[in-house]
């Protein structure tokens, strides 16, 4: 037995297979004898459900032998088989057969758990257009509800009006539905996942034809995106009747929007795709997206579901490991192609958002204080870029780079560098004098020399340069540029109010620090800057994150203090956009940051930064991200300039994404801790 902590089932997945069994045409006993087979190898990976093709008993393109008695006997036959079967084998099975009713036949999905027929679901809307003729076959399962049906000897719920809710799996309910029902404008999934359901199934056979499995994909995870649920999707496959079609077997897990698993399509062999479906993700989605609940008021009463109870039994006495990509940086796709599409969009929300409220105030001019760091590097070129745009000069940016006790020569020639390639204003202005009179003025020991560097002692200097900042903006009639980024601003890594918390316009408040490198490297290869600004970029990308605050030998680093960016960010993306526990946040930076070797990085990230994370580690810095950011630093927050939201885990404004109370402590957060080991 391990530690709970490692088992997905504790932070909300259930791990779902989509089979898509070889068949044979109208031979119950053969093709239930291959769903048995793959039943048990589902139960085998922990697959906490398997669903398989619609009328995959009888298979389904078996036209009017689905009117002769001997066909419909042996499908009857092959579900008590399949029921005994399922006393030996753990995993919720669905699969697709044709049952009679009351003298009528109906598409059904039949749902087994251990021995026990759960529902019996009828298909609603049955195609009759083109290459489908069902309703020669079937009767429509729309207006049956509330009824019972007879099937292995079992009395089980009938009806288009049945849920499966999970007794012992918060938020697992599971609709039913088949084919064509999810091509309708609106599917009875819709309904169900207003009325609860986050995993929707369905049971499909869809011939292929040349694109349509493009369509299915964008029909199952865009209906996926809008339900806020999972969706399941298998596919009739190999074995069925090619009298006039064919088939490809696609299976599709889907979850919000997001394809997580699909099989190989035109597979001679059975195939068995499964992925970790993520619950608690959807219903912290469903808890803040209020337009779903209210969307559920709006059709409420559409349909008067029977919810059937059901225990999961999810167990986790042997390790299941994990079926879901985790990216290291949830800011930063590791595919170049989306990574290069996400550069250009939040280039290009930092600098029209700059450009918006210069041509607003009317202001032509900016000030940025510049310190050949990564932050301020940015915050130039897209005041450059603004400017461009504008068609004002770039010496309309006035860059001073303003050295005290700490700054070294290197960021500094970078600085200079910088602007000369960028063709701003440069201007140098030492604030050293300045600090040392501030602290002569309020007495603090290292006026006298003592080798005190205290949060006074480094303060004092981003104070120094915010206030010249903003009086060199008065004087020039210039907007001051805020630099620092999402990363620091949830954090707290930044100089309250006369500091350099403080300017007039912040173009980097919602790009985390991840991000801001990739930036610069996507500018790099821009053009515009010209030539002999790439090698200055590359040099900045070089050097080491530090606030040259402190003199001395030692450079200071400011991931020693607040922790790698790389996982404090991980940290803010799970904590902020989805608000899941402490306790998730590490198992799935574990998943993500433990090898290496595993996975993929994306492009650019040195050699030397791509290492492992124990989860010692990781879970020593996610208490130092949770102090820091449900303790100690929301007053910062709470009195941050404007500037413009760039992606959709990340903005910390008081006025938009993040609003939140500055007094709060971070107890509960903190014993949630507790329950990594
Ligand atoms: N809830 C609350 N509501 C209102 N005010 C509150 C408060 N909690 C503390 N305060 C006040 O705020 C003060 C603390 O805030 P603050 O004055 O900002 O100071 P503090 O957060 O203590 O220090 C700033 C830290 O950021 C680092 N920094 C500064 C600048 C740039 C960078 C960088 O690398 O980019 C890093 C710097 O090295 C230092 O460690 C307290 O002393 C207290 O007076
Ligand atoms: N030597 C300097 N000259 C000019 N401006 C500076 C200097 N040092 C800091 N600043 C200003 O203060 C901001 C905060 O600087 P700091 O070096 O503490 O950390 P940072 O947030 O990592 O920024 P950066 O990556 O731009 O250095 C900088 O972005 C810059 O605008
Ligand atoms: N079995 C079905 O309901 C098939 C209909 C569906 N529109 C398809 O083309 O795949």
């Amino acid at each position: 037995m391990t530690h709970p902590f490692y088992c997905l089932h504790t932070h909300g997945f259930i791990r779902v297979a989509v089979a898509t069994p070889n068949v044979r045409v109208a031979d119950p006993a053969f093709n239930v004898a291959r769903t048995i087979e793959l039943a048990r190898q589902a139960d085998h990976h922990g697959a906490s459900l398997t669903l398989f093709p619609e009328l995959g008993l009888s298979s389904y393109a078996i036209d009017d032998l689905l009117q002769q008695e001997a066909l419909l006997n042996a499908v009857d036959a092959a579900i008590v088989e399949l029921v005994e079967a399922s006393c030996s084998i753990h995993t919720l099975i669905v699969v697709g057969a044709p049952l009679r009713h009351r003298g009528r036949l109906y598409n059904c999905a039949v749902a087994i758990l251990r021995g026990r027929v759960l529902t019996v679901t009828p298909k609603v809307y049955l195609p009759n257009y083109r290459e489908f003729y069902e309703q020669r076959h079937f009767a429509s399962g729309a207006f049956i509800s509330g009824e019972d049906i007879k099937v292995a000897g079992q009395t089980a719920p009938f009806g288009s009006d049945t849920l499966l809710e999970a007794t012992d799996f918060p938020g697992l309910v599971i609709h039913t539905e088949i084919c064509e029902d999810v091509w309708v404008p609106i599917p009875p999934s819709s309904r169900a996942a207003l009325a609860g359901a986050t995993v929707l199934l369905n049971l499909s056979a869809s011939n292929a034809i040349v694109g349509k499995s493009d369509y299915r994909e964008m029909l199952c995870s865009a209906h996926s995106a809008r339900c806020l649920a999972a969706y399941l999707y298998s596919a009739a496959g190999q074995g069925e009747s090619t009298t006039d079609l064919a088939w490809d077997g696609e299976a599709l897990i889907c979850e919000r929007g997001e394809v997580l698993a699909k099989a190989p399509r035109f597979s001679d062999e059975p195939q068995l795709t499964l992925a970790d479906v993520d619950i608690g993700r959807l219903l912290a989605e469903r808890l803040r997206q209020g337009t779903f609940g209210a969307c559920a008021d709006v059709e409420q009463g559409a349909t008067n579901y029977r919810r059937i109870a059901f225990e999961l039994a999810a167990s986790c006495d042997r390790d299941l490991g994990f079926l879901r990509e985790v990216g290291r940086f949830p800011f930063v796709p590791a595919d170049e192609t989306r990574l290069a599409e996400l550069c250009f969009e939040a280039f290009n929300i930092q600098s029209h958002g700059l450009e918006q409220r210069l041509r607003a105030t009317k202001i032509k001019k900016a000030v940025i204080g510049v310190s050949g760091g990564l932050d301020s590097t940015q915050a130039l070129l897209v005041a450059v870029t603004a400017m461009d745009a504008l068609g004002l000069p770039r010496e309309n940016v006035l860059g001073f780079t303003l050295p005290a006790f700490a700054t070294s020569e290197s960021t500094k020639a970078n600085a200079w560098r910088l602007m000369r390639a960028l063709g701003v204003t440069a201007q140098e202005i030492d604030v050293t004098a300045a600090c040392k009179q501030m602290l002569a003025d309020i007495d603090h020991p290292a006026a006298r020399g003592e080798a005190v560097y205290d949060t006074t002692y480094e303060n004092v200097q981003a104070g120094a340069r915010t206030s010249l900042l903003f009086r060199l903006a008065n004087r020039h009639g210039a907007l001051v540029i805020g630099t620092g980024d999402l990363s620091e601003l949830a954090l707290g890594w930044s100089t309250y109010g006369v500091g350099d918390q403080m300017s007039h316009y912040n173009v980097n408040a919602s790009v985390p620090k991840t991000l801001i490198q990739h930036l610069i490297r996507w500018c790099a290869r821009d053009a515009r800057f010209g030539a002999e600004t790439v090698g200055v970029l590359d040099d900045i990308l070089a050097t080491e994150i530090s606030p040259e605050l402190v003199p001395g030998e030692a450079r200071q680093r400011t991931e020693e203090t607040v922790g790698p960016y790389a996982l404090q960010d991980f940290n803010l993306y799970y904590a902020t956009r989805y608000g899941f526990a402490p306790a998730k946040i590490a198992f799935l930076a574990w998943r993500a940051w433990r090898h290496e070797a595993a996975g993929s990085w994306p492009v650019g990230v040195g050699e030397e930064d791509k290492v492992a994370y124990d989860l010692s580690t990781i879970k020593h810095w996610l208490g130092v991200f949770v102090k820091r950011f449900f303790e100690g630093s929301q007053f910062k927050r709470s009195a941050l300039p404007n500037g413009p939201k760039v992606s959709s885990g990340g903005s910390l404004s008081p006025r938009g994404d993040w609003r939140a109370p500055s007094d709060s402590v971070a107890d509960a957060w903190l014993s949630s801790l507790e329950d990594i080991p």
